[in-house]
């Protein structure tokens, strides 16, 4: 494995709508403390010691919305909003392609993750450094898992000290992640796809900030954690 020693690219996708949270727009153009879930998000991706490139993957009908929304921030030059696709999946790689060619370590984070921390993108960019082609930080679960088949009944319980809850921003080799996008492979996450052409993914310790906003309570609790 070599060190990776190009520049780093930030692909946040915003382009869900956020059907759970049931808001009136799009859920990354929801406000929180003053701020957008996807404001919140770019500003701690910028915030990482090394991100030079961030894509911001907005729905079609907010492009420009999202535009104005970067072009507050002071680093907006290093910024590009591009459409996204129905899935997530296809939104990841349409900012996979708009990402500038010096990238080399490219990070995929949800814009509805938008506190996950500077500090947790500086890790895993630092293990991709150190040699890892794809790198995704998870959580213990607390709760004991069944695997359960189409009747409800279950067939299985895994050990759970083997599972974890996986987050992102899930950062890779550029190279790596492009190869599985173009597999054609379907997966939720995006090392899912890695796992899927037989890439090695490693799991690093997650961050509780970086849980996602999905339903009213999750906005509740990102509120409370901002504070007054
Ligand atoms: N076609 C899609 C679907 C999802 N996402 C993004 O993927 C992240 C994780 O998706 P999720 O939290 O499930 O968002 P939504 O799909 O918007 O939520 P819901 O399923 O409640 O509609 C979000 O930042 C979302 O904007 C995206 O860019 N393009
Ligand atoms: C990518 C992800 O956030 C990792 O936990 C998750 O898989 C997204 O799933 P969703 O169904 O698109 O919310």
């Amino acid at each position: 494995m070599s060190r990776s020693t190009g520049s780093v690219g930030v692909v946040i996708v915003a382009a869900g709508q956020g059907t759970r949270l049931g808001a009136a727009q799009p859920k990354a153009f929801v406000r929180l403390a003053g701020s957008t879930l996807l404001e919140h998000a770019v500003t701690r991706a910028l915030g990482a010691a090394d991100t030079a490139h961030v894509v911001v993957v907005a729905p079609a009908s907010h492009l420009v919305e999202a535009g104005a929304l970067v072009s507050a921030h002071p680093r907006s030059g290093d910024v590009t909003v591009v459409g996204g696709g129905a899935e997530r999946t296809a939104s990841v790689a349409a900012g996979l392609a708009a990402l500038r060619d010096d990238v080399d370590v490219v990070l995929v984070h949800d814009a509805a993750r938008c506190l996950a921390p500077a500090s947790l993108f500086d890790r895993l960019v630092e293990a991709v450094r150190e040699g890892a082609d794809a790198v995704v930080p998870g959580l213990p679960v607390a709760d004991t898992i069944k695997v359960v088949d189409a009747t409800g009944a279950v067939v299985g319980t895994p050990d759970r000290s083997t599972l974890r809850a996986v987050q992102t921003p899930q950062a890779f080799r550029r190279s790596v992640l492009v190869a599985a996008h173009a597999s054609g492979a379907d997966a939720t996450d995006d090392a899912g796809l890695v796992e899927r052409v037989g890439g090695r993914v490693l799991v690093i310790d997650g961050d509780d900030l970086a849980f996602k906003v999905t339903t009213a309570a999750d906005l509740e609790r990102a509120d409370r954690i901002l504070g007054p």
